[in-house]
């Protein structure tokens, strides 16, 4: 059973899909930080962001272990990966990665912003998971500071603001809900609410899946 869930920066989208991911006993992948390790690749060796020559290596050669260093959660690591994300060379060498990730026996959860569009198109759940940029910006300011990290919400909602724009608007694969995907606001839900609602949302989808495999 593969779960793909997308959505806008700070949406929700990783702490439900962790949720879902740990409710039905399935593995969970952030691709957001393969985006964001190419981006810390290049910036680490001076590269330029704009060089896809050089960020095409970075993605080709990533190593599944630098997903855990905590440099890559930092704000700024973030919008480095959305310059890197438009690239579509960067793009093509992840794919493998993540279908390969996808296709673990039993299923998987995959979170980021084309899964259930590009990368697992055939998913047997897709959710879309959004929430107002001013919600996403307190959200961000809120765990950056729990973080001991300095937050400026005005800076953080521009932010957030290119980033969308920036993600949506880009050639290849951009940021948008599939056609067949759920549609979860989470703006005015708490994080229980989110995971019953997606939970709700989901079972038909859940029911299909568990039939076809019986
Ligand atoms: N429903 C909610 N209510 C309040 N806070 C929430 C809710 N969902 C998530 N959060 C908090 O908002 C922040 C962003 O959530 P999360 O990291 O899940 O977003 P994301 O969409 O995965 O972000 P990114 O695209 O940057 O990876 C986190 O601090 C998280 O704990
Ligand atoms: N499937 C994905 C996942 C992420 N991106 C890009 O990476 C940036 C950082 O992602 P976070 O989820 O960690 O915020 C994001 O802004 C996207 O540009 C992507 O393109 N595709």
């Amino acid at each position: 059973m593969i779960l793909a869930i997308d959505g806008p920066a700070a949406s929700g989208k990783g702490t439900l899909a962790k949720r879902l991911a740990a409710h039905f006993g399935l593995p969970h992948l952030d691709t957001g930080l393969l985006y964001r390790g190419v981006a810390m690749a290049l910036l680490d060796r001076g590269d330029a962001l704009s060089d896809e020559a050089a960020a095409e290596r970075a993605a080709q050669v990533l190593a599944p272990a630098l997903l855990d260093d905590p440099r890559l959660r930092e704000r700024a690591m973030g919008e480095a990966a959305s310059v890197v994300a438009a690239q579509p060379r960067v793009r093509a060498a992840l794919i493998a990665f993540q279908r390969a990730f996808a296709a673990t026996p039993g299923g998987a959860v995959l979170d980021g912003r084309d899964i259930g569009t590009v990368i697992c198109p055939e998913a047997d759940v897709k959710l879309f998971v959004t929430a107002s940029p001013e919600v996403r910006a307190m959200r961000r300011a809120l765990e950056l500071r729990t973080r001991g990290q300095p937050a400026d919400e005005a800076e953080i909602l521009a932010d957030i603001r290119i980033r969308d724009a920036r993600d949506a608007g880009r050639a290849d694969a951009p940021l948008r809900a599939a056609p067949d995907a759920e549609l979860l606001d989470t703006s005015d839900l708490s994080i229980d609410e989110v995971f019953t609602k997606a939970l709700a949302l989901i079972a038909p989808a859940i029911r299909d899946c568990t039939h076809t495999r019986a």
